[in-house]
Formats: C-alpha cells, structure tokens, sequence
C-alpha cells in the first residue's frame, strides 16, 4: 500500500477505535504536526475539529511560528485557538517539564471549554523509541519505559497518538509528496538536551546495525505493555487482599510479601504510579522500601519528595505527608478553651463529674505532644518512659505525635487514650473534667 493511504487509513482506524468524535489537534507547526493536521483535515468535517497551538515565548522565532499556524488555519477555515506563556521559570532547569505542564494545562482548558473529546499528537515512532531510550537511561524501570501510548485518558476525554508506527522519515516524505509548508524548530539542533543528543548522534547511529531498530522498539514497547498487564492481574488481586484505604493511604503489608524482591520492585513502582502522588519515587526509595517491609523492625519510615513518607507500622504501611506543626507547646489556664492540633480542649475543676484527679494544685498548666526523656508516674513512685507506653499499647510510630500530653508543673498527668495520672494515685484530693472533641 502507498504510504499516503497507510498514513490516512491508519490515522481513520485509530480515531474510529477510541470512538474520537470531537478532536483537537495540537499542532507545533513542525513537520510531523502539520502533516497531521493535513491527514485529519481530509477525514473530519470542519466543524468536528479544532488546531491548538501553545507559544512557549522561549525563541526569537516563536510569534512568527504562532503566525504561520494561525495563517494557515484562517486560510483553511480551521477552528484556532492559542496562547502564550507568560511565567517561564527563571533558570533552565526544569524549563522543559515547566512548558509541558503549562502546554497541557492550556489543552485541558480547552478541551473542556470547546466540548472536545480527544487531543491528537503528532508524537511518532522516533519519538516512541527516544523515551524509551531516555527511561532506560535515567531508571531502567519497566513500569516506566512505556510512556507514549497510543491513547490514554485526559482532561475530559482522551489523547489519541495515531502516528506512533510511523517514522518520522516516512512523515518528512508525505510532507514532500503532498509539499506540506513547516516551521523548523531550530532548537531540535542544539545538544544540550539529553532527547536532542538521542536523536541527532545516538539514534542514527544505532539506526546503521539495524535498519529495522524502530520497528524493534515499537515490538519492545507491546510485549512490555503486554507483560505488565498480566502483572496487572496479579496487583490488583493482591491489593484486594491488602485492604487499601485512602484517608491515610495505607494497608496491610503481608499480601506484598508472597511476592519475590524484583516482583515487589515492579509491584510498589507501579503502586506509587498509580497514586499520582506528584513526586517521583527513586529506585533506591524502593529499594528501601522493599528493605523495611521484609526486615524485623516494627516500625520504619521512608522519606521521600515533598515531605512524603512511607511508614512500616507493625503488619501496615501509611504513605503521608508530614506537615510541620506549627504550635507544638500551650500554656493553658483551668476553664480556658483552646484549640491544639486541629481539636478542642478543656479543662475544668470539677467536683461530680471529674476524670483527671491529682494530689496536687499546679502552677502551671501545659498543653504538649510527646518528647524525648517523657515519663509517666506509675505506683510507688516508678516510672515508665512514655515511648515504651506507646509500643505496649501496640500505637503506631506516625501517629505518636498526634497524641495530646497534659503536664501540671512539668508533670505528666494525662496523655490521651494512654495515660492517667489518677489511675496510679492512692487517693487524690482535686479534681478536673478534661473536655475534647
Ligand atoms: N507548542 C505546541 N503547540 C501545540 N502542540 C504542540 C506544541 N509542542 C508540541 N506539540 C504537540 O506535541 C507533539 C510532540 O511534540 P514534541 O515532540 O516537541 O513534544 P515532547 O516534549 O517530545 O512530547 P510531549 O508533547 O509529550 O511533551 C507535537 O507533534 C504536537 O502534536
């Protein structure tokens, strides 16, 4: 078959499979975008498709780039929709990501603005096989090394890649054919990015031993998808036996364990993919990970990104994020109502209706959570260490924090739950009420 008609039946077949009724096409105004937008504009009525196009304001060239597209789709009628971005990071670092997220951002708006089901990319076969080869490079993940699929969810619908299984060669040679105009992006020139150095000395290189290389990728990237699928399966079983919960996100950890360590590899990476938790979990994090769920110790924490953290807590994991707390010390007087850590408190003196009973009238009342060195008075005057009443009453590490400590003159007399000071007393003479919601 002429490669003109593989491109248009290819392009018709995909759209028909993910039932694409309304599409936005994102055109960059390169070669490979604008013979996109030629394809789709043989197949769909005007009125079913829209161009979008993003000014990322980074090049001299860029305005006149936006020109050409917006001319071209005037002059063909084309729905146009565009804009320019204004708050590119300072340095470079991150610029990409930062235009990415900006680039999509605005396609999500406009998806659900104009009432479009489907974005399509111009994204090709050398694109498919560079990120392959740039996952492989920075994680050798395989839960990671499919990142362009030909669909996926979006906004609210979907983005349809239907060029995957066309070289960009092939792309260059419609666009001759058919004498596509384009804008060339010089900066696909510079090597100063990693995809650039792939795709100008890499790529072509390795395309000299074996002419079929991205067919190889294309095969690579199928039986990957194909082999995490039957993971899949095994995952999904095991998270139904882990009771996951999601205010923490947590569950129990034993289910994981029937698992041999590069399974466990695989199955936590693909976990923390799914959570989207917005940071990314390095292959030492796993590894830790990993280390802290098979070895003895009742608790453990992991930290990652952002102030994340993954706790071993007995049989159960918690992945949250830890939040400074800004108060953590109250001074308090009887009667008075404060609000510490998130809860009401208040104590009272009480003659009927008391629960917290000393022999002693404080000087100073304070309102904590635990620290270092913390005692509680038992009888006869021994003590036990705060940290040791904890792990007797089996409550958690993560959450140890959480507990309110009373102190009357730098005296332990209560911790929630856990402790009263009365409890231990032969007989006491004061009595309070301790209110808390
Ligand atoms: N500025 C832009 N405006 C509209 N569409 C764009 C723009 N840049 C890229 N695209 C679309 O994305 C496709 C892939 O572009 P490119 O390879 O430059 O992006 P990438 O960074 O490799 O990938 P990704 O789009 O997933 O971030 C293009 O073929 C085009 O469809």
């Amino acid at each position: 078959m002429e490669l003109d008609q593989k491109v248009i039946d290819t392009v018709k077949k995909v759209l028909k499979k993910y039932h694409a009724k309304r599409v936005l096409v994102a055109v960059s105004g390169g070669v490979d975008s604008m013979v996109l937008l030629h394809v789709l504009s043989q197949l769909l009525p005007k009125d079913s498709f829209g161009v979008v196009n993003v000014d990322h304001d980074l090049r001299p060239e860029s305005a006149s780039e936006v020109a050409f597209v917006q001319d071209f789709c005037v002059q063909n009628d084309f729905q146009f929709f565009t804009t320019k971005w204004m708050n590119q990071p300072k340095d470079d670092i991150g610029m990409e990501a930062a235009a990415r997220k900006f680039r999509y951002g605005f396609f999500k708006q406009i998806m659900q603005e104009n009432d479009f089901d489907t974005l399509v990319t111009a994204h090709h076969a050398n694109d498919l096989a560079e990120n392959m080869l740039m996952k492989m490079i920075r994680s050798g993940n395989a839960y990671e090394v499919v990142s362009l699929k030909e669909q996926r969810p979006f906004a609210n619908g979907q983005i349809v890649r239907p060029l995957l299984n066309f070289a960009k060669a092939d792309i260059t040679v419609l666009a001759d054919i058919h004498d596509i105009n384009h804008v060339q992006d010089q900066t696909n020139f510079d090597n100063i990015t990693m995809r650039n150095r792939l795709r100008n000395n890499i790529f072509p290189e390795l395309q000299k031993e074996n002419g079929q290389l991205l067919h190889h990728f294309g095969f690579f990237e199928q039986q990957i998808l194909a082999l995490l699928k039957l993971a899949q399966e095994k995952f999904t079983e095991i998270e139904s036996q882990m009771q996951l919960q999601e205010k923490p996100i947590s569950g129990l950890l034993n289910p994981v364990l029937q698992l041999d360590r590069q399974q466990q590899t695989l199955f936590w990476g693909n976990f923390f993919t799914k959570l989207q938790l917005g940071i990314s979990i390095s292959n030492r994090q796993i590894d830790s990970i990993i280390e802290v769920v098979t070895n003895n110790d009742a608790n453990a924490s992991i930290n990652l990104a952002d102030s994340w953290q993954f706790i071993k807590s007995y049989d159960n994991f918690v992945i949250r994020q830890i939040k400074p707390q800004k108060t953590t010390e109250l001074a308090i007087t009887l009667g008075q109502s404060v609000k510490f850590l998130k809860r009401d408190f208040n104590l009272s003196t009480s003659e009927s209706d008391f629960n917290l009973t000393t022999d002693f009238i404080p000087k100073t009342i304070t309102l904590r959570t635990r620290r270092t060195g913390d005692k509680l008075l038992l009888s006869n005057g021994f003590h036990q260490k705060l940290s040791k009443r904890f792990i007797n009453e089996k409550i958690p590490e993560y959450k140890r924090d959480d507990y309110l400590v009373l102190l009357f003159d730098n005296r332990i007399v209560w911790v929630e739950k856990i402790y009263n000071m009365s409890d231990y007393l032969k007989k006491g003479s004061k009595h309070y009420k301790i209110k808390l919601d």
